[in-house]
């Protein structure tokens, strides 16, 4: 035997059986031999009540007519048959066999304390007291000492002590524990009160229950109350395994997406990428590919809208340069007619109606000229070397007059759709009468050019919108906030729009107009009320509040128009 444990599988089992024999404590108090049930070993009683083995009796036996008792020195008879005519002890055999019984029931449970017992005992980590570098496995119920098997045997090998009841230590009979405040008595009971729980519910005796600081105070019994925690704990087995089970599962599951990550072969050796590429290494893959058709698209749509600014330079430099050859040419005609005008007129009265024919036609030859010059538009009188730029969504380059955007504007009558128009158009407010047909004005912001349809709100001419619905590509929709009796009609409207397919596609801007009315409802009712998440859901919109009094609010819904038309379509570099 060497280290902290015992080797059990090379223990005969037999040694178990040397734990003491019950019944042989019942031993003859003169030879301290062990009664048997018959033989030389069996008690006979004697007239004084001493039980003597029949061995010892014989020895007594001096064959006169009585045997005098080792004990009390009483006489018992002895008849002619000798010894074996005195009485056995039944009651004794019968308490040797009923203790023989019992020993061979417990020998058979010894004889399941295998080695795999022992080894659970050992998992106690009880150290043995007889030698600190042995686990014990076995308590001595008489000596209260914590053994192994080697110490066990060596140290309760005489006859007496052989005799001591060991048990496996997990049967250790329990101590039971002290009351913390009156060591005398035994602490039987827990207090349960939640005040007493913390750190843990104190130990106590009957005095603190029924007397001392814990009085009236919930309670129960040690014993009852640990086998409470036990079962808890218990029932808490399978959830814990299915929870440790569920947890495992789910890291194994990590590792295996880990895997995929970075790329594995089945062994889970991380591969080299390109005979096993993880999904990290394959979408760092589609990245580079698609930036790599971006930036060869990019080239080419830049080759492009640079060949086309490059056109548009050379068209513009060969036009201004024709019209600038124009001019020179004219100018120089005309130089030369002036000069003959002025020498003509300089001659005497005669020669100079004589010349009159001459002068006239030099004269009409000036007036075309003039005519000519007059004739051409700003743009080449006043020449501008700024080329506008815009972009379209695909990255071509739009160069000259402004994108033209249509726009129709909705609602009900006296909403202030004119009004708004107006605002916007020459920044003015005046009041309006009644739209009958419609207005359209442009209005010019940043690259672009808004066509505003302005039509009549008034019933009878709703019906007519739809004739304006096609090609527009934004719907500006004017409420009256201040005007709430006809906000269920203008939902109702709005609502009718939504379903029109010409519009499908079209921007929606909603100017919650007349907000510098006191009492005015505000965009957040508005848009619960008609419920604008659910009517616009999968369109572009946006609601603004304005006034077209003041015309505030009115450019920020044009900006965000404009930032929508940008995204769907047109880009603005300036
Ligand atoms: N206080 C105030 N009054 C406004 C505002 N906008 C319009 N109004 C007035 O509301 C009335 C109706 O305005 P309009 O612009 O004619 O309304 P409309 O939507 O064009 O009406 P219809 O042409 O009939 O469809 C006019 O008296 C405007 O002066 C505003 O923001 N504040
Ligand atoms: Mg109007």
């Amino acid at each position: 035997m060497s280290g902290s444990s015992f080797d059990y599988n090379s223990l005969s089992f037999g040694r178990i059986s040397s734990i003491p024999d019950k019944s042989d404590v019942l031993e003859c108090r003169v030879c301290e031999d062990i009664f048997t049930l018959q033989g030389d070993k069996v008690p006979r009683l004697l007239y004084c009540g001493h039980t003597i083995c029949h061995s010892c009796l014989l020895r007594l036996y001096q064959r006169c007519s009585t045997v005098q008792c080792p004990f009390d020195r009483q006489a018992t008879p002895i008849g002619p048959s000798g010894v074996w005519g005195l009485k056995k002890n039944f009651a004794l055999l019968e308490l040797l066999e009923r203790l023989q019984r019992s020993n061979k029931a417990e020998m058979n449970i010894n004889s399941y304390l295998n080695a795999e017992t022992m080894e659970k005992e050992e998992q106690l980590h009880i150290t043995c007291d007889e030698n600190d570098n042995h686990i014990a496995v076995l308590y001595c119920t008489v000596c209260c000492t914590n053994l192994c098997f080697y110490c066990s045997e060596q140290t309760h090998s005489t006859r007496t002590l052989a005799k001591h009841r060991r048990v496996p230590l997990s049967e250790k009979p329990q101590e039971r524990p002290r009351c913390p405040l009156h060591p005398s008595h035994v602490a039987e009971f827990t207090c349960l009160q939640d005040s007493c729980r913390q750190p843990s519910p104190p130990l106590m005796c009957f005095v603190c229950k029924d007397y001392g600081t814990h009085k009236n105070h919930k309670h129960a019994l040690v014993e009852i109350e640990a086998e409470n925690i036990r079962s808890k704990v218990k029932n808490a087995g399978p959830l814990m395994r299915n929870l440790m089970e569920e947890i495992n599962d789910t890291i194994q599951r990590l590792d295996q997406v880990m895997l995929r990550l970075e790329g594995a072969d089945a062994n889970g050796l991380v591969d080299d990428e390109v005979s096993n590429p993880g999904t990290g290494y394959l979408a760092r893959a589609r990245v580079q590919l698609y930036f790599q058709h971006l930036r060869e698209t990019l080239q080419v749509q830049e080759a492009a809208a640079l060949t086309a600014v490059d056109t548009h330079v050379r068209e513009r430099l060969g036009s201004l340069r024709s019209l600038q050859e124009d001019l020179a040419s004219s100018l120089s005609q005309v130089a030369v007619i002036c000069v003959q005008c002025e020498q003509a007129v300089r001659q005497d009265d005669s020669r100079v109606i004589s010349a009159s024919i001459d002068i006239n036609q030099a004269l009409n030859v000036i007036e075309k000229h003039k005519q000519m010059f007059t004739e051409l538009g700003p743009e080449q009188l006043q020449p501008d070397a700024s080329i506008p730029i815009t972009f379209t969504k695909d990255n071509r380059v739009h160069i000259g007059p402004k994108m033209e955007i249509r726009v129709v504007t909705l609602g009900l009558d006296g909403a202030g759709k004119t009004s708004v128009l107006f605002k916007l158009k020459q920044n003015e407010f005046m009041t309006m009468i009644p739209t009958l047909g419609f207005n359209v004005e442009t209005v010019d912001y940043k690259n672009m050019k808004f066509t505003i349809w302005d039509v009549g709100g008034q019933p009878k001419l709703r019906p007519l919108w739809k004739h304006y619905y096609l090609n527009t590509q934004a719907v500006v929709f004017v409420i009256d906030s201040s005007d709430q009796q006809r906000l269920l009609e203008s939902s109702n409207e709005l609502s009718k729009l939504m379903t029109e397919k010409e519009l499908k596609d079209a921007a929606l801007l909603i100017l919650a107009n007349k907000q510098d009315i006191h009492g005015c409802v505000t965009i957040e009712t508005i848009t619960e009320l008609f419920g604008l998440y659910k009517l616009c859901c999968g369109r572009s919109w946006h609601i603004q509040a304005c006034d077209a009094q003041s015309g505030a609010g009115l450019h920020d819904g044009l900006d965000w128009l404009a930032r929508q038309l940008v995204a769907s379509g047109v880009h603005d570099l300036n």
